[in-house]
């Protein structure tokens, strides 16, 4: 079984034995129905994408390797865009990031693998004793060992063509990129780099949704997802979800729920997902909790 089908076994077997979650199918259908969903596209303003493209590549599975921490973010100094609003979490540390690349060109592997938190948190603007922070420097310093002396785009050229290799080898290669059942930062990965246009992969529409907090609570404010009183309680008081088995269940509901939605509309999952992700971008749907959890996967 390829690598990303085995993840849609898991989410199936999670999702048929889940207590804490469902998939209304009702819901699901009108909201198969109705959907009217946008190519992909990364924001130029906000993302690096003009250079040369090794640059480009390297800036992505840079950002990709600290594209978590969905369950820090209330606690991260936000950046303000043109019009003084407060953007995402993501959008943060990708347009700080995007900045310091745009001036100062991508790490190499060595300053990778030499990367301190204090450097860090001053060019994505947060404080150096943020916990986050560590970690973000600790995954940058681990990306540095595991690309060793190669271009970003030699170990993408030794995918051959394949998104799910390129995934099951950042997976298996990098212990802040395993995400077990999920592999979420690993198959967005050759998303960003096909997007950016500098990498292409036969098998791109192979890649299952990127299964963060954000497509989750999407598909529950539009009823697809039905979460027990219990769990809804507690997300919705805005409280830390331990890693385990509510968080399990949302985001393996969440990833077969696309699953059946792919199959219905003919929308490849990874479509779906930045649909559903840039549409939980609406004020509508950022005014309501969604389920923080402080891991390093998402
Ligand atoms: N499922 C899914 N999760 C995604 C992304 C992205 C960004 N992808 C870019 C690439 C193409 C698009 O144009 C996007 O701009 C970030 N995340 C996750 O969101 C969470 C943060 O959310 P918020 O608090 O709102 O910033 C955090 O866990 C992060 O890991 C995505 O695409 N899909």
């Amino acid at each position: 079984m390829s690598f990303c089908d085995e993840i849609r076994a898991a989410c199936a077997r999670i999702a048929r034995d889940a207590e804490a979650v469902r998939i209304d199918l009702g819901a699901l259908e009108r909201f198969a129905a109705a959907e009217d969903v946008a190519e992909p596209t990364l924001d130029p303003e906000r993302h690096h994408l003009d250079g040369p493209p090794e640059e480009i590549a390297r800036y992505l599975l840079t950002l990709d390797a600290i594209n978590f921490g969905s369950g820090w973010f209330p606690t991260l100094a936000k950046r303000t865009d043109a019009t003084g609003r407060a953007v995402s979490g993501y959008f943060t540390v990708a347009w700080n990031l995007a900045d310091h690349h745009r001036a100062h060109g991508a790490w190499t592997n060595a300053q990778l693998r030499a990367m301190r938190t204090d450097e860090l948190a001053a060019i994505l603007g947060q404080r150096a004793d943020h916990e986050l922070l560590s970690l973000y420097a600790q995954a940058l310093r681990e990306l540095g060992r595991f690309l060793g002396d190669r271009d970003v785009l030699a170990v993408v050229a030794d995918a051959r063509g394949s998104a799910e290799r390129l995934a099951r080898t950042l997976a298996t290669g990098m212990t802040l990129f395993a995400d077990p059942g999920f592999a979420k930062r690993a198959q967005i990965v050759p998303n960003d780099l096909a997007l950016a246009g500098v990498a292409g992969f036969a098998d791109l529409d192979r890649l299952t949704i990127f299964a963060d907090n954000l497509v989750p609570h999407v598909l529950r404010r539009d009823g697809v997802l039905v979460y027990a009183p219990g769990l809804a309680e507690w997300i919705d008081a805005g409280r830390l979800l331990p890693s385990g088995r509510w968080e399990r269940e949302i985001r393996a509901c969440a990833l077969h729920a696309c699953v059946l939605l792919s199959r219905r509309t003919g929308v490849p999952e990874r479509t779906l997902d930045t649909w559903l992700w840039q549409r939980g971008q609406a004020p509508e749907y950022k005014a309501h909790p969604r389920h923080r959890c402080r891991s390093v996967y998402y």
